[in-house]
C-alpha cells in the first residue's frame, strides 16, 4: 500500500481528474450526489469570503456554462438564494448536459432571474464562473469571448468556480481570452495548469476546497508516487534536518564546498556563503580568488577560505594543490565564476558527491564538449545527484533542443534526457528528477526577480545537501525544501520591507526566521 500523501501536495491532469471521479461514480457515488456535495461547499465557502462584505449580502450574477462546471454553478446560486442573496444567472449557451440543465430549470421555477443580456450584470457586486472546468481545451471565441471580455472589464469582483474560464487545464495556457478572477476555488485536486506561468496573471488568490476524494481512488489513477507534487511548508519543513540532536558536532552537519567568485564578481561568493551560512550546514570551504580572501574572510568568518591563483583577469585559475575534493559532502561550483577556467567544472564533474551548478557552472557545462545539449545522459559515470539550477536563458543554453513549450514540461524532459536533477527557475520555480517526478513550489514573490537571489539559493540549497548527505538523508526533498524556504524568506522580507526591500543580503539575514520555529 503506498504511503498516503496529504490531497494538498497532488497535482493532477485533466484526465487524470477526469479519471479519479470516474472511479468514485463507477464505485456508486451519484454524480449529481457530488455536484451536491461540492457546490455547498462551494456556496459556504463563499459565505465566508463575502461575510465582511458591504453590502451584505451582495448581489452575485452567477455564469452558467453547458456542463458540470455549470451544473456547480446552478447549485450553487440555489443555496445562496436560499440564504437569501439577491441572484442573477446568466447562462450564454442553450445546450447544457442534463444535469445541468435540470438544475437551470430548478433555478428557473424557484424564480430566480435569468438575465436576457450579460450586461445586466453591472448591477451585481460579484460575479461567479461557472462557465468552464477541468477539460478544457478549446479556445474562447464569439460571443463567449465577448462575454469574458466585457466581464474582465467590469469593476466586481470575480470568484472562478475550479478554474478560470478560458484556461487549458494543463498547460495553464489562456486559450484566447480568459476569466480574470480575483479567487479561483479549485476542487478536490489541484489542478496543473494552475501552476504554470501562463496562468498565473488570471488566477487571482487560490484555494482547493477539498471533497474527500479517497486515497485510493487517487493511488489507483496516479500510482504510488504522484509524479507532479506541490511543495507545501509541511513537506518543506518536514524533510530539513530540524530539530537538531542534542548531540552533535559540525562534521555531523555536513562539508561543503562552495567555488565561486572572481575580481569582477566578489558578491557573488558572498551571497552563496551567507546562503550556505543560512543552511546550517557544519562547515563551510569556500574556494575563491586570492584577492577575494579578505573579503570572505571578514564577511563570512565561520568560512574556511582557500586562497586559489589567480588568472590575470581575476578568476579562480586553478584550485589549491592541497585541496582534495573528496573531503567534502557537496561541492557548489559557479556563482561569480566566469568562463575563464573549464577545468574547474571537469575536476568537480569526476568527484562522485552530490553536485550543484549555478550560473557560470552551468554556462561552462553547456559548454563541454561531454555534454551534448543535455543529450548524453550523465547516469552511467555520476551515481551522485548533479542538481542544475538554471534561470530560463541558463536553460535554454543547456537544452539547446528541447522543444517543450512549459517550464514543467521543459524541466521534465531535461531531467530524464540529461539524468540531472533540474531545478527551473521561474516565477513558479519547477524541480525535475530523472525518473520524471515534478515538484512546485506554488508560493514566491516577483521580488526575488534580482540580481543576487540566485546566488543566495545555491547557496542554501548546497549547504541542505551537503547536510543531507553527510546524515545519509535523501537528496532531492532538500532540494525542495531549499526551494521553499528561498521563497519563504523573501515573502518575510517583502512583509517587512516591501517588494523593493528585497536585496540579496536582507534575503540571506531574513531566511533563518522563516524556521526560526523549528529549531
Ligand atoms: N466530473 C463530474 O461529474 C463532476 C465535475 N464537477 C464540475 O464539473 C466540471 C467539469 O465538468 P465537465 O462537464 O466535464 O466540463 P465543463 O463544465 O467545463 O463543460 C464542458 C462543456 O463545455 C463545452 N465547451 C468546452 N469549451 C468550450 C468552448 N470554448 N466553447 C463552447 N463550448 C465549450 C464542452 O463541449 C462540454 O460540453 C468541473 O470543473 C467541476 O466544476 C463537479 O464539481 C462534480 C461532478
Ligand atoms: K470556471
Amino acid at each position: 500500500m503506498s504511503v498516503e500523501l496529504d490531497l494538498d501536495r497532488i497535482i493532477v491532469s485533466a484526465a487524470e481528474m477526469s479519471a479519479i471521479e470516474t472511479r468514485l461514480f463507477d464505485a456508486g457515488f451519484p454524480v449529481a450526489a457530488l455536484m451536491e456535495k461540492v457546490a455547498g461547499r462551494i456556496a459556504q465557502w463563499i459565505q465566508h469570503w463575502l461575510s465582511q462584505q458591504t453590502p451584505n449580502p451582495p448581489h452575485l450574477g452567477v455564469l452558467v456554462g453547458p456542463g458540470h462546471n455549470g451544473g456547480d454553478a446552478l447549485v450553487v446560486a440555489r443555496e445562496l438564494w436560499f440564504q437569501g442573496y439577491p441572484i442573477s444567472i446568466y447562462r450564454p449557451l442553450d445546450k447544457a448536459k442534463p444535469l445541468t440543465q435540470a438544475h437551470f430549470d430548478y433555478a428557473t421555477s424557484l424564480g430566480i432571474p435569468i438575465l436576457d443580456r450579460w450586461q445586466d450584470l453591472q448591477d451585481c457586486q460579484v460575479i461567479v464562473d461557472g462557465l468552464f472546468g477541468f477539460g478544457q481545451t478549446r479556445p474562447i471565441e464569439g460571443k463567449l469571448a465577448d462575454l469574458l471580455t466585457w466581464v474582465n472589464q467590469q469593476p466586481q469582483q470575480r470568484l472562478s468556480i475550479d478554474i478560470p474560464s478560458g484556461i487549458h487545464t494543463d498547460t495553464g495556457e489562456v486559450l484566447g481570452v480568459a476569466f480574470q478572477a480575483d479567487v479561483t476555488l479549485c476542487l478536490g485536486l489541484w489542478k496543473r495548469g494552475l501552476f504554470q506561468d501562463a496562468a498565473l496573471d488570471v488566477l487571482g488568490e487560490v484555494q482547493r476546497l477539498d471533497f474527500d476524494i479517497p486515497w485510493a481512488d487517487v493511488a489507483a489513477v496516479l500510482g504510488p508516487v504522484p509524479q507532479w507534487q506541490r511543495i507545501t511548508p509541511e513537506s518543506a519543513r518536514s524533510a530539513l534536518p530540524l530539530p537538531r540532536p542534542q548531540f552533535t558536532h559540525k562534521y555531523q552537519q555536513g562539508q561543503l564546498l562552495l567555488i565561486a567568485g572572481s575580481r569582477q564578481y566578489g558578491g557573488a561568493a558572498s551571497l552563496a556563503a551567507l546562503g550556505a551560512r543560512a543552511s546550517g550546514v557544519g562547515m563551510l570551504t569556500l574556494a575563491v580568488p586570492e584577492s577575494l580572501q579578505p573579503l570572505l574572510n571578514q564577511q563570512v568568518p565561520e568560512a574556511l577560505v582557500l586562497a586559489c591563483p589567480e588568472t590575470p583577469q581575476g578568476a579562480i585559475a586553478q584550485l589549491p594543490r592541497d585541496c582534495d575534493l573528496n573531503r567534502y559532502d557537496a561541492i557548489a561550483l559557479g556563482p561569480g565564476l566566469t568562463q575563464q577556467t573549464p577545468t574547474l567544472l571537469e575536476q568537480t564533474l569526476q568527484i562522485d558527491s552530490p553536485l550543484v551548478l549555478d550560473a557560470d557552472g552551468l554556462n561552462l557545462l553547456a559548454a563541454d564538449s561531454n555534454w551534448q545539449g543535455g543529450e548524453a545522459n550523465i547516469t552511467p559515470w555520476r551515481s551522485s545527484p548533479l542538481i542544475l539550477t538554471p534561470h530560463p536563458g541558463e536553460f535554454r543554453r543547456l537544452f539547446p533542443h528541447l522543444s517543450a513549450p512549459h517550464p514543467a514540461e521543459a524541466a521534465q524532459q531535461a531531467a530524464s534526457q540529461s539524468g540531472a536533477l533540474v531545478v527551473l527557475k521561474g516565477a513558479r520555480v519547477v524541480i525535475a528528477r530523472p525518473d520524471g517526478s515534478l515538484a512546485i513550489n506554488p508560493e514566491s514573490t516577483p521580488a526575488l526577480a534580482r540580481g543576487g537571489s540566485g546566488d543566495v539559493l545555491t547557496g542554501l540549497m548546497a549547504g541542505l545537501v551537503a547536510i543531507a548527505a553527510c546524515q545519509k538523508r535523501a537528496i532531492a526533498p532538500l532540494v525542495h525544501s531549499a526551494v521553499w524556504w528561498h521563497a519563504q524568506g523573501a515573502l518575510r522580507a517583502q512583509q517587512q520591507r516591501g517588494v523593493l526591500g528585497v536585496d540579496a543580503w536582507t534575503l540571506s539575514q531574513t531566511l533563518p526566521l522563516v524556521v526560526a520555529g523549528q529549531v
